[in-house]
């Protein structure tokens, strides 16, 4: 159980490359994807640890690109969204959005509203939310399974309480060997923290190319370390700054 995995050693600005999720790692997970709250030091927070560590941080997320910079907005760093088809900073993994992208959304968002779910609109995909019904996990599952056998390039990612259609070919792992390959990162050890399964792949990818996962919340994960909740997240990043 993660329970049992130690809490991750300090940050050290001078060595490591820092990748953070979003929901579910720096801000806690609310009842619809619209209504997270962003504490309003945690923008200032990255900046300043994106300075200490000479440009290798980046945040790295299922989120559209414009929704972080929404949610983060002053943070001006690197950034990857849509589970890696999006980014800023960088070269943009997929350089135009999906075809047949309209279509997916406009049945999606067509269910959605049939059945009283929620629907987000997303760059390069699309997600239905049944947080407020659970019960209908299954027909979400069952319908989103179908549109992506009707229409190439797309593939099936199951998230917390929803369900999302996102382009294949893409990953967050992915984006990090990405992001390695930029100035800023040669030599350091990646730290990856991140809560979901979505973050799996991720997590491995730091554990595997000389640094380490951190697993935010329950669940099992290959990271090797683990901190309980977003708040302990924030926490161990405002210590970096404290030691610098
Ligand atoms: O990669 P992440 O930054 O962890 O983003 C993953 C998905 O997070 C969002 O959905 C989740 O958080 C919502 C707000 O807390 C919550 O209401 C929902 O149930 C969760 O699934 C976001 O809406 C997605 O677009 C992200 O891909």
């Amino acid at each position: 159980m993660t329970g049992k995995k130690p809490a991750p050693p300090a940050l050290d600005p001078s060595r490591d490359a820092l990748f953070l999720d979003f929901d579910g790692c720096l801000v806690d997970i609310a009842p619809r994807p619209d209504a997270v709250i962003v504490p309003r030091d945690l923008p200032g927070i990255l900046t300043e640890l994106s300075e200490a560590l000479d440009g290798a941080l980046a945040v790295v997320s299922g989120r559209s690109l414009h929704e972080l910079e929404r949610f983060l907005e002053g943070f001006e760093g690197l950034m990857v969204g849509s589970h890696g088809s999006e980014a800023r900073g960088m070269e943009p993994p997929m350089a135009e959005a999906p075809q047949h992208l309209g279509a997916v959304k406009e049945d999606l968002a067509g269910f959605a509203q049939e059945h009283d779910l929620i629907f987000e609109d997303k760059s390069h995909g699309a997600a239905i939310h049944f947080r407020s019904n659970p019960a209908k996990q299954g027909q979400v599952e069952a319908f989103t399974e179908a549109l992506t056998e009707r229409y190439d390039g797309f593939m099936i990612q199951p998230a917390k309480m929803a369900v999302e259609i996102r382009p294949q070919g893409f990953s967050k792992d992915g984006a990090l060997a990405i992001l390695s390959d930029l100035v800023q990162f040669d030599g350091r050890k990646p730290v990856y923290a991140g809560d979901d399964t979505t973050d799996e792949p991720a997590l491995a990818w730091a554990e595997e190319h000389g640094g380490f996962g951190i697993k935010v919340g329950d669940g099992e994960s290959v990271a090797r370390y683990h901190l309980a909740a977003p708040t302990n997240v924030r926490d161990w990043l405002a210590a970096a700054l404290r030691v610098e």
